[in-house]
């Protein structure tokens, strides 16, 4: 990671009355996968449309690459390939006809259009489909050829939005990796609008969290969860294997009763084979102990992580309530 490519400094969008960016200061550094989540209607496509000059701010700045965005669109694009949620193509084009098409229009050199073009179809996985009409293309097809073609001015930041919109589950692992592939691989900075938490979660280096126009966090996940659940118990749940001669129920009474001398245990929880036992501290280790040394087998101990998911559901609840 590096200097800062995208920088947003108190960025405000209004439409009438209704303010749907609300001061917005983020800075996103080369190189970085950086995602913007959050629900419909929170400002993530106005927020990018300010980004590449496509809408003018009510105030603040936007800065890309260095570039002003709102006074210098022009330039802007020129380092900016956008993949709209849904991009269209000329469906009686090949889709190398497309790419070429757009490779001109960018101003590649006529004799390299095509050369790059078919580059750029090996690059995201198409090699030997460009010949293809693109309106026989897959879903999954078009969203490859969407990224060709916002690859093929060699743009320094890509920005995409909501891109794995209708893929099937291996289409969206693939092109997932493609995208995190081409941004270590060329050194990109991506930016990637999704409301898909587990999409952001497997990809991206920092999130930021976007409720009503607000972002009300950002961070790396990790930190993001430190921060939001520091002071929380330590969630473990343990498997159980009971015997003959620890058979359940009543096994599993005794064994709660000795967990719950325990220090450092806030509660204790069972059902059937499973325990949810919640500490202050992380005391794993002393529950192994117990449980094993109870003679009541222990198929698996398990340490709750607090994921994504975690995370946005605590910072979407306490952003409706402000
Ligand atoms: N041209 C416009 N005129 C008036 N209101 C608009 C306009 N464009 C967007 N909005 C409103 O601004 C808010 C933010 O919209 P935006 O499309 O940026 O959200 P989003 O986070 O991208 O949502 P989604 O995930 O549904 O695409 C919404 O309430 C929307 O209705």
């Amino acid at each position: 990671m590096n200097q800062s490519i995208i920088e947003l400094e108190g960025l405000t969008k209004n439409y009438g009355s209704f303010t749907a960016v609300d001061h917005l200061s983020l800075s996103v550094s080369g190189g970085e996968i950086f995602g913007l989540l959050g629900p419909n209607g929170a400002g993530k496509s106005t927020t990018i449309l300010m980004m590449i000059g496509l809408t003018e701010p009510s105030s603040g700045r936007v800065r890309v690459c260095g570039i002003d965005s709102t006074h210098n669109p022009a330039e802007v694009k020129k380092q900016v390939g956008y993949l709209p949620e849904d991009m269209g193509f000329y469906q009686e084009l090949s889709g190398l006809e497309n790419l070429v098409y757009t490779a001109r229009l960018n101003g590649v050199p006529e004799t390299e259009a095509a050369a790059k073009a078919e580059r750029m179809l090996g690059k995201v996985g198409l090699a030997g489909q460009g010949g293809k009409k693109t309106g026989n293309y897959s879903r999954g097809m078009r969203q490859r050829l969407g990224l060709a073609d916002v690859l093929i001015k060699d743009p320094r930041v890509i920005i995409l939005d909501e891109p794995t919109l209708g893929l099937d589950p291996e289409g969206v692992r693939e092109f997932l990796g493609l995208i995190v592939k081409l941004s270590r691989e060329e050194g990109l900075t991506v930016l990637l609008s999704s409301h898909h938490l587990h999409q952001i979660q497997q990809v991206c280096d920092r999130v930021g969290i976007f409720v009503g126009g607000k972002l009300i966090a950002e961070g790396d996940i990790q930190k993001l969860s430190a921060k939001l659940f520091a002071g929380e118990p330590f969630v473990v749940e343990a498997g159980l294997a009971f015997t003959a001669g620890n058979a359940a129920p009543a096994g599993q009474e005794q064994l709660r009763a000795s967990l719950e001398q325990l220090d450092g245990i806030v509660s204790v929880n069972g059902k059937g084979d499973l325990l949810r036992i919640s500490c202050s501290r992380d005391i794993t280790p002393e529950i192994a102990r117990l449980i094993v040394g109870s003679g009541i087998g222990l198929t698996y101990l398990h340490r709750k992580e607090y994921g994504l998911d975690d995370i946005y559901h605590r910072y979407f609840q306490e952003g409706r309530e402000n």
